[in-house]
């Protein structure tokens, strides 16, 4: 793509002139990793691709690299394209990564949902998207870059956050839930591809998915239960018995669940170097002794900790109605 992006630029025919990108030339910045691939591209003989780009030096230059990789990184799209091989628009080997001019200037608003984020229609060959309100003339238009991204998310992977996101999320690996009950769990968390050492799961103010309830249920299922489940070491089961853990399997092992989960959120939130009170404070302070970039640093941290706030409350709610004698199985509607 940082190929195909370059010989464009190269013929004249760059969709994006009001986007002439800076690209640092010192040894230091981050821009500097892409020298491998600008070597690797002319080893591949990437020049000759397009070859009445730029007369015999081509255009595979470092700085023509630089410049389509900032393009890549900041506008491109996922996009479902669905075309048939050998098209003369197919993308080749990586058909999800597109460049859209246009929509690409478009800045994200969390207030927008599914209907606002870029689709593609292989029948039309259209690109499209809908306005999520109303807009008067001259008011800025909002895409959404996908609906239900969280602060965190939103910071890491785009670099700021709105104001108008109130979607709090924070991610758990799997490790912090503790060890699991034996090896036979461990072997059975293995077989259905979500090893403690490699998963990762979300959690919301409202708790965790039915997923991950089920994934820390097994997790801490004891030997008989494994094996009323129907679990036996070196069967390829796995899947329909992770069904089976989609419910409340016993009082013991619902409490064991909750508690596990109840005390990762709990350490989680012990981490972070201020509290959720002092983000508050610090977040009110009007004026430029904040700067935006450290605004929106807080914004993202003071949601994961209403996240893992909201998380623990629910535990420990569900875990005082198990001690008040509501059977496991209605606890959840
Ligand atoms: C595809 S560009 C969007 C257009 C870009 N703002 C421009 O001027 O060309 C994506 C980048 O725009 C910025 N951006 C998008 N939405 C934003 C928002 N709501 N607030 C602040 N920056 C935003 C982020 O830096 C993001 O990485």
């Amino acid at each position: 793509m940082c190929t195909r992006c370059s010989g464009h630029r190269a013929k004249g025919n760059n969709g994006w002139p009001a986007h002439q990108c800076w690209t640092s030339q010192n040894s230091d910045s981050p821009f500097a990793v892409l020298r491998e691939d600008h070597q690797a591209m002319i080893a591949a003989g990437a020049n000759k691709l397009f070859p009445d780009g730029q007369g015999s030096s081509g255009f595979i230059t470092e700085k023509a690299v630089q410049w389509a990789a900032v393009m890549l990184l900041s506008r491109a799209f996922s996009l479902d394209l669905q075309e048939e091989e050998g098209q003369a628009w197919d993308m080749g080997s990586d058909p999800d990564i597109a460049l859209v001019p246009w929509a690409d200037m478009l800045n994200h608003s969390s207030g927008a949902g599914k209907g606002s984020c870029l689709v593609y229609n292989p029948n039309s060959r259209i690109a499209s998207l809908h306005a999520h309100r109303s807009y008067n003339q001259g008011e800025e238009v909002y895409d959404s870059y996908g609906p239900g991204l969280s602060p965190s998310k939103l910071l890491l992977d785009y670099g700021f956050v709105d104001s108008e996101n109130h979607n709090h999320a924070v991610d758990l690996p799997a490790s912090t839930l503790g060890p699991v009950k034996s090896k036979a769990n461990e072997a059975f968390l293995e077989a259905i591809g979500l090893p403690i050492g490699g998963a990762i799961f979300t959690v919301t103010s409202s708790g965790v998915d039915e997923s991950v309830m089920a994934w820390t249920r097994a997790a801490v299922a004891s030997k008989e239960e494994m094996e009323e489940a129907g679990w036996r070491e070196g069967h390829h089961n796995a899947p329909s018995i992770m069904i089976q853990f989609s419910q409340p399997t016993s009082q013991q092992n619902e409490l064991e669940m909750l508690h596990r989960l109840l005390w990762a959120c709990e350490g989680l939130l012990s981490k972070y170097p201020t509290t959720l009170a002092q983000d508050e404070a610090a977040i009110a302070v009007k004026g430029p002794s904040l700067p935006p970039a450290r605004r929106q640093v807080l914004r993202a941290l003071m949601s994961e900790k209403l996240a893992l706030q909201g998380a623990c409350h629910s535990f420990s709610d569900t875990i005082k109605k198990l001690h008040s004698g509501i059977p496991c199985g209605s606890l959840y509607p």
